[in-house]
């Protein structure tokens, strides 16, 4: 079995614990269904994360049988879990890790109203305060790819890049969020299926108003920086 030091084995373990609760939180806010979706964690302080195993049952999800993966995506060999298959996506979160080192967390789901946007190639536009204060913008589109390899990875990372949005609706396949670590890129993809949901009501209705840049950017640095009780500021 690899060696490492006591604190990054102390790391791995709370890692795994983060996971492994936080996919409850896909199922309890209703974004997955059976075995989709997946949350990996970065684990501090080492070139490591950990990704959910395969079409395993959320109900049968533990600490234990989460999959520790290097940032290529290999799974440790002869560590807990590594006797199954990491999730579909394991390239892709890889890819994210390696791409964007701020990135603590990632998170994959086939959320209902997000996916439809997705289907449609369509960005969800800035037109409620909840969505400047969450994504800084309009939740972008990005391209259509294939699942296991770099693809979806590359997709994600180039989306972003250019916005604030930690949500990227990935064109007829579904939604991948970021964060500084796996609860707020689970976050994320709460709140983009719930602006999804929001927007496209207000458009069977008719034309949702737009919001001045000025304002969404206010409110974005407000939410970030201001809101609650001990704001961290931004992922980027
Ligand atoms: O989108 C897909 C398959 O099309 C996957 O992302 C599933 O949604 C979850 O797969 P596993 O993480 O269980 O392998």
């Amino acid at each position: 079995m690899t060696a490492f030091s006591p604190e990054i084995q102390v790391a791995i373990a709370r890692t795994r614990d983060d996971v492994a609760r936080l996919h409850e939180e896909l199922v309890r806010y209703e974004l997955v269904v059976w075995t989709g979706g997946n949350v990996s964690g970065r684990v501090p302080g080492a070139d490591l994360f950990v990704i959910k195993p395969s079409g395993v049952s959320y109900d049968d999800l533990s600490p234990e049988n989460q999959i520790l993966c290097d940032l290529d995506g290999n799974v440790i060999p002869s560590t807990p879990g590594s006797d199954r298959s990491p999730s579909s996506d394991t390239a892709a979160h890889a890819y994210i890790y390696r791409n964007m080192p701020e990135v603590g967390g990632v998170v994959h789901t086939h959320s209902t109203y997000a996916t439809a946007w997705a289907a449609r190639g369509e960005a969800v536009p800035c037109v409620i305060t909840a969505m400047a204060d969450e994504f800084g913008g309009e939740i972008p589109v990005g391209p259509f790819a294939i699942i296991g390899d770099d693809s979806i990875g590359r997709g994600v990372v180039e989306t972003l890049a250019g916005h604030r949005s930690r949500a990227v609706l990935m064109q007829n396949h579904g939604v991948f969020t970021i964060g500084k670590n796996a609860k707020d890129a689970v976050k994320a993809a709460v709140m983009a299926e719930d602006v999804a949901k929001t927007v496209h009501i207000s458009r069977q209705l008719g034309a949702p108003l737009p919001i001045a840049q000025s304002a969404i950017d206010s409110l974005f640095d407000r939410y970030q920086n201001v809101y609650g009780q001990e704001p961290t500021g931004a992922l980027k």
